[in-house]
């Protein structure tokens, strides 16, 4: 009877000791924030996981009520003001990535997911070369294709008298493009009826369980420690994901052992894969060339950090013109003088000339779901931000969307104004530093180039084929969720995509 009481009492009183020192004694004990949330790591499970919240939303009431640094955990601190988004992400700060959050996708391995500054460079200097401005010019083809690709897609869906499900019509685009990128092969998803292909089914399945994944790291680390065929079995719906889970596994392996066995087969590829550049002993520092496993976690991660991110830019790109006529129509003057005729469209290089075209990327990329806080440790010695010395070991961060939805940089913030970037617009200039969406400094995404590429050609694919308008889409269709990964839990974004004639 005793030893059951001790099996009970001791925990709870641990647990109390634990909220007590993290509320009194906590090197963060004096910065201000929810008490709740400074106590104990389950104020973030009751709203990310239990109440399905993306807590950079809220942290717009909380920067208000406690000030530009809030402690959002035990051993972690948010912070508010847009200049402390550059002293974090800096080039001379090679801070580690936060274990907790990297770890999510599951990976071992991956420029995405590498926790160390060195681990993350040599892998990008080896993968550099095949996402350089210049390696774009062999890529355009391709995007092209895609693009031309989905234009027909939709087009067979308007003949049907369907509207179209944009999210899943764009992610259908970005995911066959970031996988023939990568290894020279995709899914195919923009063939799938209605542009659902059991893989894109799959990857939105699985985005609603990362915040679990992220608050529970334990039982993340079991789960991701079960085989994956055994992980198939006990996953419902299973039998209809896991064949196209294993197809992207076996192109990956195909390709490979293509490549292995005639390696001369790179040298007919139009543009460099991840294989002409990991398979490169020369081009490693360690002069190793990585296995089998190392290979196919870089190609998912590439996967995981591009397919996405493209797909939502583009989504709030097209809902912010679906609902201002007057812009589209804009858009389509300005695209007919590099596009006159249908049959032959411009090259990427025309379309980098658009000055509205590239303002409404622009304006787009302002708008994308970046609710995460990309979490950073402190090293060893402590560091300063925003004037205050933050201790060795404190996990900080900053949703982008704290910098893009600022009112001290971005005047009527929520308002989608591509007109905000033009040349000759006041304060035009000076915002470039604060269009943050593929972060900055040392980490900073080195898909840049090949996102801009996507961007430029599908939007100008879409604006130009298309007389588009809304299929009853509400703000709160369009509303996101986010801890490291957006998802859209309502309706998703419809359009009424009508061919234009010439
Ligand atoms: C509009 C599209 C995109 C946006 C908004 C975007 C945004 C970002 C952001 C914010 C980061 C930093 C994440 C962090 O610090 O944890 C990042 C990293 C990364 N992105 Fe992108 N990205 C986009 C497209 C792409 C594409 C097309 C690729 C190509 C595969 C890509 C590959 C990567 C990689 C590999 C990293 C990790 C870099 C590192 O940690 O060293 N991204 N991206």
């Amino acid at each position: 009877m005793i030893s059951l009481w001790l099996w009970v009492i001791v925990p709870v009183l641990l647990a109390v000791g634990q909220v007590l020192y993290n509320v009194f004694l906590h090197p963060l004990a004096k910065f201000p924030g929810p008490v709740l949330a400074g106590a104990t790591s389950w104020w973030k499970v009751w709203k990310e996981v239990v109440m399905k919240e993306t807590l950079a939303q809220e942290l717009f009431v909380l920067h208000t009520k406690y000030g530009d640094i809030v402690r959002v955990g035990p051993n972690e601190l948010h912070f508010g003001k847009p200049s402390a988004f550059h002293e974090i992400y800096s080039g001379s700060r090679r801070w580690d990535k936060d274990p907790d959050l990297y770890g999510v996708p599951g990976f071992k391995s991956g420029s995405f997911v590498f926790l160390k500054y060195h681990q993350a460079k040599e892998r990008r200097d080896v993968l550099l070369p095949m996402f350089s401005k210049k390696a774009m010019e062999n890529v355009e083809a391709l995007v092209w294709r895609n693009a031309t690709h989905l234009a027909t897609s939709i087009a067979k869906m308007d003949a049907a008298k369907a509207s179209i499900d944009l999210l899943y019509a764009f992610r259908s685009f970005t995911l066959d493009t970031i996988m023939s990128f990568t290894f020279g092969n995709c899914v195919d998803a923009l063939d799938a009826p209605a542009f659902s292909d059991p893989l894109i089914l799959a990857m939105d399945a699985t985005l609603p369980i990362l915040p679990f994944l992220k608050n529970f790291p334990t039982i993340r680390r079991i789960a991701y420690a079960i085989p994956a065929s055994l992980v198939m079995n006990l996953l419902p719906n299973s039998e209809k994901l896991a064949p196209r889970l294993y197809l992207v596994r076996d192109i990956v392996h195909r390709e490979l052992q293509t490549v292995l066995h005639n390696p001369e087969k790179l040298d007919d590829a139009p543009h460099q894969t991840i294989f002409h550049r990991m398979l490169d002993a020369k081009a490693h520092k360690s002069k190793v060339v990585p296995n089998l496993s190392e290979l196919h976690d870089e190609g998912f991660t590439l996967i995981f950090a591009g397919a996405n991110t493209v797909a939502d830019t583009m989504l709030m790109g097209h809902y912010n013109m679906l609902q201002h006529p007057q812009l589209l129509a804009q858009l389509k003057q300005e695209l007919a003088t590099v596009w006159p005729d249908l049959q032959t469209p411009p090259t990427l290089r025309d379309l980098e000339t658009l000055p509205l075209l590239t303002a409404t990327i622009k304006e787009s990329l302002r708008f994308i779901p970046s609710g995460v806080s990309l979490t950073r440790v402190i090293p060893a010695g402590g560091a300063v931000i925003a004037g205050k010395t933050i201790p060795a070991g404190t996990v900080v961060g900053m949703a982008i969307l704290h910098v893009h939805m600022s009112e001290e940089v971005f005047k009527d913030a929520y308002t989608y104004k591509p007109e905000r970037w033009l040349a000759g617009t006041e304060g035009s200039k000076e915002l470039d530093q604060w269009l943050v969406a593929f972060s900055r400094g040392p980490r900073m995404c080195f898909g840049v180039n090949l996102a801009w590429a996507e961007l430029y050609v599908a939007f100008a694919t879409m604006i130009r084929n298309f007389d588009m308008t809304l299929d009853g889409t509400t703000p709160e269709d369009m509303e996101w969720r986010e801890c490291i990964a957006a998802y859209y839990p309502n309706r998703h974004l419809h359009a009424w995509c009508r061919p234009v004639e010439s």
